[in-house]
This record gives structure tokens, C-alpha cells and sequence, in this order.
């Protein structure tokens, strides 16, 4: 007679980042068995079954899906690195390690962590859906590989392997190495007094346990069969706010002034690809890191805000953590970053 597993198996692929962890997180607490799967190693957990690789080599990857029932992938560079090279073969190629691997091991469920941001070319988004034509400018190379990451998991979806891609945007929460401590290098050196524009342009800021909720229900989801098998589906807050509300609410929450003096969007975007320009020439003798950089400018100067109804409606999916909520529990989480007297 077969044994039959009661548990669940999964196996995460970026496990030790930020998002993989908070999902390792969950995925325990809702009874599940987990394998992570990551280059580096930033916790123990002896619930977790640790593998470290690279997921560009489906020789490294095997192991850590022998018997595993859904795969979540949410390994991916910084989006903040400028290597084009490491991005795509990450991102594109390494994707397609994880595809195969899955194939071969048998697993029946991909979840990919793509980004909202594939269809964001820089340019107002206001509510849109996942029917939005990919970006054919897209605003960085991280996006560009973002784009062909999900392109390669949505087709490779089939009677075998059903694969779906989750659409988050601007995720923060606690251990977010990127969003928080960004704004607060900024404040310390003085550079978070200007609002870039006219200050009401809307966005998604997404709480990464709202996005975990969203990347299990998916997993969940993909029955023989079922609509979701092959599509992408944003994950919010279902809770647009002003770009600037949420950074000034970040920084007063841990002591920083909020900004206060407006830029024109167009003259601070056009600054800063001429800057860019700049920096580009001279990469071969120095590397510049930009504060302002024209990817962060159009980010902090549009509305880009996305609906989640197809993922309330196929899956349904609601979030657990609303925005005050999940503000109040991200500036708490933060206290080595406070402002000293
Ligand atoms: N942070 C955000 O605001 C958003 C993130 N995303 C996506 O969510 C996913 C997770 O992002 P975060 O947790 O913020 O990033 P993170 O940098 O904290 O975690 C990524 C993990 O991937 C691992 N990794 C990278 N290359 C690898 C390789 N070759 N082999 C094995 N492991 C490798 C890293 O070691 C790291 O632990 C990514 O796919 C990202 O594109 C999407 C939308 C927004
Ligand atoms: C210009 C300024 C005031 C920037 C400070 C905040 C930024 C560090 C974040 C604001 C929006 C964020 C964001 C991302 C990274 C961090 C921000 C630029 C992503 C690019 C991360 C990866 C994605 O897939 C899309 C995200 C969009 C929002």
C-alpha cells in the first residue's frame, strides 16, 4: 500500500532573503514541511531543511525537491545591483534550471514571485490589471529579466507542472533589507526633505505577510484544472496611498522630518538620466551609487497602482494586514534604525 504524506512539502528557493523567509515563517505555522533552498544561509530553524546552491544548477537544486509537492520561487539579485549579466542569467536562465529541476523531480506546483513592476514602463499606472501588455521599455535590466522570468514560468505551465506567477509591488515589513533602510540612509544624510512632484501620486505598498497569504493561496490553488493553472495575479494591500504619505509616515514613526519641498517630477527625471549618463562613462574608473537614480525617481513620482480583483475572485484572496497595521508593525520592528537624540 502507498504511504500517503499528510503534510504537504514545499521547498522554497530564496528561502533566506526577506520575502523567502516570512514565508518559510508561515508555510510552518500553517503545518506544511519545508525545504529552503538559497546560496547563502541567514537563520537556523531546525523545522527546515537547509540546501545551499545556486539555482542556475539544476545538479544543486534536485536534492532539495525530492518529494516536494509545490515549489516557491523567490530568489532574484538586488534589484538595486546595475549587472546585467548577473540578472539574466538568474533571473532568465537560472528560471529555466528551476523549471527543468521541477520536471525532472516531479513536482507539480510552481509559484513564481514575479513583481508588478513588469508592466511599468515609467508612465502612470492607475488600478491596472493583470491584462496589461508587458513593458517593451522596460525601466531597468532588473525588470527586463523579471519580464522573461515570468514569460518562461507562465508557458511552461502544462498538465505536469502547473505554474502561476504572483505580481507583488513595493513589499515591506519587518528585516526588509531594502525599502526602510533605504529611506533612512536618506533622512541621515540629509536627502529625504524633497518630494519628487506634486505629492499625490498613489502606489502599492504591499505587507509582506499579505504577500506570503498571497504566494500559499496561489500555491494552493493550482489544482488539475483549475483557471489560476498558468496566469498572473497581482498581490496588494488593496489599499493605494500617496507615495509620500507612506514614506513620511516611515520616517516621523522612527523620529526622521518628513519631506517637505517639492521638485518638479520632469526636471528631477531628466537630472537624473543625464546624471546617469554620466556615471556610465565613468564606470570603468569609479563606481557611483545613485540616490536618485532614474528608475527610483519614476518610481517615486508616478501613480502605480495595481487591482487585485482576479486574485479576490479566483483564489480568494483578501488581505490579513491592513496598512496601519502593518506601518505600525514595520516601524516597531525597526528600532535600531530610530533616530538618536
Ligand atoms: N522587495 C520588493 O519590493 C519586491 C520583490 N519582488 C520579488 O520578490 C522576490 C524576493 O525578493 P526579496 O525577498 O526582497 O529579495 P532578497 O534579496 O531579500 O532575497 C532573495 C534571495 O535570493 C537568493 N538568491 C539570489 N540569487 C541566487 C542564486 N543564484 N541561487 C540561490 N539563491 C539565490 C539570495 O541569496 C536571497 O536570499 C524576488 O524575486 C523579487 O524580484 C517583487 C516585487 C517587489
Ligand atoms: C526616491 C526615493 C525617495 C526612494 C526611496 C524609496 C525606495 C528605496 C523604494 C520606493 C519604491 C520601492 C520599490 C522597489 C525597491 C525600493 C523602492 C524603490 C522595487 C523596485 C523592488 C523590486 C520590485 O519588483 C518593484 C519594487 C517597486 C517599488
Amino acid at each position: 500500500m502507498a504511504v500517503r504524506r499528510s503534510k504537504k512539502k514545499c521547498l522554497v528557493i530564496g528561502g533566506c532573503g526577506f520575502l523567502g523567509r516570512h514565508l518559510v515563517e508561515e508555510l510552518l505555522e500553517r503545518d506544511y514541511t519545508v525545504n529552503v533552498f538559497d546560496m547563502r544561509s541567514t537563520f537556523e530553524d531546525e523545522m527546515v531543511t537547509f540546501f545551499i546552491g545556486d539555482l542556475c544548477k539544476t545538479e544543486d537544486l534536485l536534492p532539495a525537491m525530492e518529494n516536494v509537492d509545490i515549489v516557491f520561487h523567490c530568489a532574484s539579485p538586488a534589484p538595486s545591483s546595475d549587472n546585467y549579466q548577473l540578472f539574466y542569467r538568474v533571473n532568465y536562465e537560472g528560471t529555466k534550471s528551476v523549471i527543468s529541476a521541477c520536471k525532472e523531480a516531479g513536482v507539480q506546483r510552481l509559484v513564481l514571485t514575479s513583481s508588478a513592476s513588469v508592466v511599468f514602463e515609467g508612465v502612470d499606472i492607475q488600478n491596472g490589471s493583470e491584462d496589461l501588455p508587458y513593458a517593451s521599455h522596460p525601466i531597468d535590466y532588473y525588470t527586463e529579466t523579471k519580464i522573461l522570468q515570468e514569460k518562461e514560468v507562465l508557458k511552461s505551465n502544462c498538465e505536469d507542472l502547473h505554474t502561476i506567477a504572483v505580481r507583488p509591488h513595493g513589499i515591506f515589513g519587518p528585516r526588509d533589507p531594502q525599502l526602510v533602510p533605504t529611506v533612512v540612509d536618506m533622512a541621515r544624510k540629509g536627502k529625504s526633505k524633497y518630494i519628487i512632484g506634486d505629492g499625490r501620486n498613489l502606489v502599492d505598498f504591499t505587507y509582506v505577510k499579505n504577500v506570503v497569504h498571497g504566494h500559499i493561496l496561489a500555491g494552493e490553488s493550482l489544482d488539475e484544472g483549475s483557471v489560476t493553472c498558468g496566469k498572473a495575479y497581482h498581490i496588494t494591500n488593496d489599499d493605494p496611498i500617496y507615495f509620500w504619505d507612506f514614506l513620511s509616515k516611515i520616517l516621523i514613526g522612527l523620529g526622521y522630518a518628513a519631506p517637505r519641498y517639492k521638485i518638479p517630477y520632469t526636471l528631477l527625471f531628466y537630472i537624473a538620466l543625464v546624471v546617469q549618463f554620466f556615471c556610465t562613462l565613468l564606470k570603468p574608473l569609479v563606481v557611483i551609487k545613485l540616490t536618485f537614480s532614474p528608475m527610483r525617481v519614476a518610481l517615486a513620482g508616478t501613480h502605480h497602482y495595481y487591482s487585485c480583483e482576479r486574485a479576490k475572485n479566483d483564489f480568494a484572496y483578501k488581505p490579513l494586514v491592513n496598512m496601519d497595521k502593518a506601518i505600525d508593525l514595520t516601524v516597531q520592528s525597526y528600532a535600531e534604525l530610530r533616530k538618536k537624540d
